[in-house]
C-alpha cells in the first residue's frame, strides 16, 4: 500500500441505475416505484432535439412531485459538445427541489470537462442559495474518456460515481458492432476448430475500476441493450461484479431485479467472508499472521478481501 490511503467510495448502494427519458413523465411513478438504487432521468440521448425544452420541465415538477423514496436521484445532461448542456444545467438546478442528489456528465473527454461543469453548478448553488452539494457522476464512452480516465476519475470532489457507457465507447473507438454491452459475435479466439469467446470491453472496465478505485469513485458498468437476453445480462454483470463494478445501468425495468442480484453478495460469500474473518481473528490471537480455511491459505489480504464482501452486504442490508 503506497503511504496514501485508498479513499473509500461514497458509501451508498449503486447496484441498478434505472434510465428512462426525460420526455416520458408517463414512467416516473413507475421508475420510482422500482428497486433500482440509483434513478437516471435523462435529457441525452434517449430524448429527441424537439423534446429537451420540455424534458427538462418534465424533470423540473417530477423532482419535487413524485415520491422517489430513499433512491438517488441523478439527472443526465447533454454531452459538452451540445448546445443544450449548460440550459440542462442552469434550468434543472435553478429550478428543482433539493431532492435531486446527481448530475450525470456523458462523453466526458478529460479533467477539464468535468471542471467546466463543476464550475456552473457552483455559480448556480451560490446564485440561488442551495444548501445541498450536487453530486456529479460521468460516463466513459470515448476514446478521449478512456485515454485520460484517471484525471477524470480525480476532476472533483463532487464526483461520485463513473460508467461505461459501451454504445458510445464502441461507436467512438471504431468497433464494427451495433451491440451494446456483452459478447460480441466476432471477438473470439479460435483453438482446433472451437470458436473460444473473449470480452472486448475488460480492459477498459478495469481502467475504469482502477481509476475510480485510486480516487475513491464508484465504478458502474453501463447499458446492455438487448432487454430479452437475461442470461446475457447476467453473464455481463457478474464479470463486471468480479472485476470490482459496484452496480450496472437497466435500459428496461426487467433488468433491474437481475443487476440487484448479482451485485447484493449472496449469503453464502457472506457466510464464507465472515468464517475467514473468525479464523484469521483467531490466527492473530496465537501469534499468527496466516491460516489455513478450508484448506486453502488466508492471511491479512484474505481480511482484506472478505471486508469488501461483508461491507458491500452491510451497505445494502442498511439501505
Ligand atoms: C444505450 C445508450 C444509452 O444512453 S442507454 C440510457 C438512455 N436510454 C433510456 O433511457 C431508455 C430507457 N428505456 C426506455 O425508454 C424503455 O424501456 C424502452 C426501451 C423504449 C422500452 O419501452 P416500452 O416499449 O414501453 O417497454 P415495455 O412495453 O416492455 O414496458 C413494460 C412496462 O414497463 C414500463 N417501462 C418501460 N420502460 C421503463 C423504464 N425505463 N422505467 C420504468 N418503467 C418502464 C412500461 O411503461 C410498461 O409498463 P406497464 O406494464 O404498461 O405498466
Ligand atoms: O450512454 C451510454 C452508452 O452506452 O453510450
Ligand atoms: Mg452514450
Amino acid at each position: 500500500m503506497s503511504f496514501r490511503v485508498q479513499p473509500a467510495p461514497p458509501a451508498r448502494p449503486n447496484r441498478c441505475q434505472l434510465f428512462g427519458p426525460g420526455s416520458r413523465p408517463a414512467i416516473f411513478e413507475k421508475m420510482a416505484a422500482s428497486e433500482a438504487d440509483v434513478i437516471n432521468l435523462d435529457l441525452e440521448d434517449a430524448v429527441a432535439p424537439d423534446d429537451k425544452a420540455q424534458a427538462r420541465k418534465n424533470i423540473v415538477e417530477a423532482v419535487g412531485d413524485v415520491d422517489w423514496g430513499d433512491k438517488t436521484l441523478s439527472v443526465r445532461i447533454n454531452g459538452l459538445d451540445t448546445s443544450y448542456w449548460y440550459r440542462d444545467v442552469t434550468e434543472v438546478l435553478e429550478n428543482c427541489s433539493d431532492r435531486i442528489d446527481l448530475l450525470m456528465i456523458p462523453k466526458v473527454g478529460n479533467a477539464s470537462d468535468v471542471y467546466a461543469v463543476d464550475a456552473l453548478v457552483t455559480a448556480v448553488e451560490r446564485a440561488k442559495g442551495r444548501t445541498k452539494p450536487i453530486g456529479l457522476e460521468v460516463i466513459i464512452e470515448t476514446a478521449a474518456g478512456i485515454a485520460h480516465v484517471e484525471e477524470i476519475a480525480a476532476s472533483s470532489p463532487r464526483l461520485q460515481a463513473m460508467s461505461l457507457g459501451a454504445a458510445d465507447f464502441a461507436a467512438s473507438m471504431g468497433m464494427q458492432t451495433t451491440g451494446i454491452g456483452g459478447t460480441q459475435e466476432n471477438y473470439y479466439m479460435a483453438r482446433h476448430g472451437q470458436k473460444y469467446w473473449s470480452d472486448p470491453w475488460h480492459w477498459a472496465q478495469t481502467a475504469i475500476v482502477a481509476a475510480c478505485r485510486t480516487h475513491g469513485v464508484l465504478p458502474v458498468d453501463g447499458p446492455f441493450g438487448d432487454f430479452s437476453d437475461d442470461e446475457g445480462f447476467r453473464a455481463q454483470a457478474l464479470r463486471s461484479a468480479t472485476l470490482g463494478m459496484v452496480g450496472k445501468w437497466a435500459i428496461h425495468p426487467k433488468q433491474v431485479a437481475l443487476a440487484n442480484e448479482v451485485f447484493t453478495p449472496t449469503e453464502e460469500a457472506v457466510a464464507e467472508a465472515r468464517e475467514i474473518l473468525a479464523a484469521m481473528d483467531e490466527a492473530q490471537r496465537t501469534g499468527s499472521g496466516a491460516a489455513v480455511y478450508k484448506g486453502r491459505l488466508v492471511d491479512i489480504a484474505s481480511v482484506r478481501q472478505a471486508e469488501v464482501i461483508v461491507k458491500q452486504a452491510e451497505l445494502i442490508a442498511g439501505r
